[in-house]
């Protein structure tokens, strides 16, 4: 197992300029970045001052959630304000997840009484306001990627059919401090992944050669991915991005990681724009839901890379 990545850095782009709204200077230069940073990297960390605010919260939610006992955090399975939560194979990770329209219609009665019965607003607010902000960011970079490929005009259809699911997470330190597997590599099977963490690393990404870069990302510093159903949107035009965890030293790592991705019923499909004799239709439409369970089905198999081109590859 590789233990140790390149000394090279991933590029670091400043979303904090109140500012940046489409067409101005401010949004033409960061876009530049962008597209520099995905030609090169396919991810790079977007630095968001705004999130200082919200910092010290997040970190106390994270804990607070993984602090409860086990007994009432299987809760946030039967419960419908939370449709998932797991240990992963290798015991390090424990991650919830939750989905963003119920975040925002039920958190405070539904979730947090559930866990906590004499309520925790503080919760609630914090989560929703660090969804709010990430997904701010989030749609603001897509619209930029779209405009690199020169088909914004389909911004807001996506925007009307985009859901967002956030999840927490918990990485304990391995257990005699050897570097140990938190999340094998893979890359994202949604649209657009943000992540954010406390200053523990781990998060590693693959570059263009095959090596592995680590990632330390900032207090203000999301990192920024592409999935497998964004890539085949833009046909092929930009490359998902590979990563893992792996887990060393002593300190857990806790993350929110926020996924963009398709509503059930919506078509992943390169617009017409996309396509042309030098680039073929590379995949065929598909529901980034169906393809999710399809997908889960896969993993148990190892096949955990790249399962887009056996799901709907033409
Ligand atoms: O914890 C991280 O930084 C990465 C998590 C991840 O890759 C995922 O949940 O898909
Ligand atoms: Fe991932």
């Amino acid at each position: 197992m590789v233990s140790s990545g390149t000394q090279a850095k991933l590029p670091v782009i400043d979303f904090s300029n109140p500012n940046l709204k489409p067409g101005s200077p401010e949004w033409d230069s960061v876009k530049r970045q962008v597209r520099e940073a995905m030609e090169e990297y396919s991810c790079f960390e977007a630095s968001l001052d705004q999130v200082m605010e919200l910092q010290n919260a997040v970190m106390v939610a994270l804990k607070e959630a993984f602090d409860l006992p086990s007994e009432t955090k299987k809760l946030y399975v039967s419960d419908k304000h939370f449709y998932g939560y797991f240990e992963s194979s290798t015991g390090l990770l424990e991650s919830i997840m939750v989905d963003e329209a119920q975040l925002a219609e039920s958190i405070e009665q539904g979730l947090t009484t559930t866990l906590w019965p004499q309520g925790n607003i503080s919760f609630s607010k914090t989560l929703v306001s660090f969804t709010e902000l990430s997904s701010r960011l989030e749609t603001t970079v897509r619209r930029m990627i779209l405009e690199i490929f020169g088909v914004d005009k389909y911004a807001d259809e996506l925007v009307d059919n985009t859901n967002y699911m956030l999840k927490l997470m918990k990485y304990n330190a391995p257990p005699n401090g050897e570097p140990t597997s938190g999340v094998f590599a893979h890359c994202d099977k949604n649209m657009v992944t943000l992540l954010y963490q406390n200053e523990v690393d781990g998060l590693q990404v693959q570059n263009k050669d095959g090596e592995w870069m680590d990632i330390k990302p900032s207090p203000n510093g999301f990192i920024v991915m592409v999935g497998e159903s964004f890539c085949a949107w833009l046909n092929g035009g930009l490359s998902p991005t590979y990563h893992h965890v792996l887990m060393k030293g002593n300190k857990a790592r806790y993350g929110v990681g926020l996924f963009s991705g398709t509503r059930r019923g919506y078509h992943v499909k390169a617009p017409e724009e996309l396509v042309d004799d030098k680039n073929p239709v590379v995949y065929k439409p598909f529901d980034y839901e169906e393809y999710l369970g399809f997908y889960f089905a896969q993993v148990p198999l190892g096949r955990a890379g790249s399962t887009l081109e056996a799901y709907c590859g033409v």
